[in-house]
């Protein structure tokens, strides 16, 4: 990414520094649980750069409660209200949101323990298959009109509003939302939204999802790595489809591996590149932050929007 004006451009060297003394530092115990929960994060991104940004989440955090506090004070109440934090996620088809989002929530539950920390992907806002057919746009699967975008953004109103709010759910395996499964979000302190679409503004609407976020996160590397990441993530789930029947993935997993990857990189060429430089890359200048990484998932640099 090139320097952009309205963000701070900061090395993954400079950025660690920002956590020292000012956050409740990790005990090795409880380093070690949080990596026991989520494998694929190096104990060094955790010190250097998840700190950090917990330590930034939190002064933001407070900002919020801040105003909301103002805010009641201004309307003559005698309490604020309870309003969650909301943090979005934003990011290309396997470049890693769900993995940094995994781990944000793991590190908040362990800093913030007594508080309600839950996490959704807006997957589970994507049109069933079914759905996906009758609207002729299967192919179009990940793209802003596969996505139910209204429901997506009444679901956060809900949030916000402190009401109890269902997330649809979408599984990988069976490449389809499960029917009649939900997570409930319900009297939450914060909310992490992960997926494709955070940034996106839904079609006849007024509002961006992300006008319901304290905080938001883009993930970012260039495209060759985050296509040789996806190529490698459907190899794994064709291990793990092999010993299932009912997976999605099943016939491309005991057949030719060579056919199914040709397969993969013609869904990255047809669906996932377009999708990312049409509709994905061009919401990048919405994030407060973003986080651009290297060769193994290494966070190389961050951009802090400035204001
Ligand atoms: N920090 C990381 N270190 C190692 N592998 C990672 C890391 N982040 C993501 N991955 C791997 O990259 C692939 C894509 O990550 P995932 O979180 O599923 O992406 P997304 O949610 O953006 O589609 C997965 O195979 C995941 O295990
Ligand atoms: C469900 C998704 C839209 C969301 O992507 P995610 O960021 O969770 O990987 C994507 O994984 C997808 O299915 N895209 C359609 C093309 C494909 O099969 O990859």
């Amino acid at each position: 990414m090139e320097n952009q004006l309205n963000y701070y451009k900061i090395l993954r060297n400079e950025w660690k520094e920002f956590s020292r003394d000012r956050i409740v530092p990790l005990t090795q115990g409880e380093l070690a649980h949080i990596l026991s929960l989520n494998d694929r994060i190096s104990q060094d991104d955790v010190k250097e750069v998840y700190m950090p940004l917990v330590h930034l989440i939190g002064l933001r955090w407070k900002i919020q409660q801040q105003k909301l506090v103002q805010q009641a004070q201004f309307l003559g109440k005698k309490r604020p209200q309870k309003v969650p934090l909301v943090i979005g996620i934003a990011g290309s088809v396997a470049v890693g949101k769900s993995t940094t989002a995994r781990l944000l929530k793991t590190l908040l539950k362990e800093i913030y323990p007594t508080k309600k920390i839950q996490l959704i992907t807006t997957d589970g806002f994507l049109y069933s298959t079914a759905e996906l057919k009758r609207r002729h746009i299967l192919a179009r699967k990940g793209f802003p009109e596969s996505y139910d975008m209204d429901r997506l953004l009444h679901f956060m109103d809900d949030v916000k509003n402190n009401l109890p709010a269902k997330a649809p759910v979408y599984s990988h395996n069976v490449y389809d939302i499960i029917a009649g499964e939900y997570e409930v979000i319900e009297d939450v302190d914060i909310l992490i939204v992960e997926g494709i679409n955070v940034l996106q503004l839904p079609s006849n609407q007024q509002l961006y999802i992300s006008d319901y976020f304290d905080f938001s996160i883009y993930v970012d590397a260039k495209e060759e790595l985050i296509k040789q990441w996806y190529l490698e993530r459907f190899d794994m789930l064709l291990d793990i489809a092999k010993k299932d029947r009912k997976n999605y993935y099943y016939g491309y997993a005991i057949g030719d591996r060579s056919a199914a990857d040709a397969m993969a990189l013609d869904v990255w060429q047809k669906i996932n590149h377009p999708n990312l430089h049409e509709y994905i890359l061009p919401t990048r200048n919405r994030a407060d932050l973003i986080m651009s990484k290297g060769k193994n998932h290494l966070i190389s640099e961050l951009y802090l929007k400035k204001y």
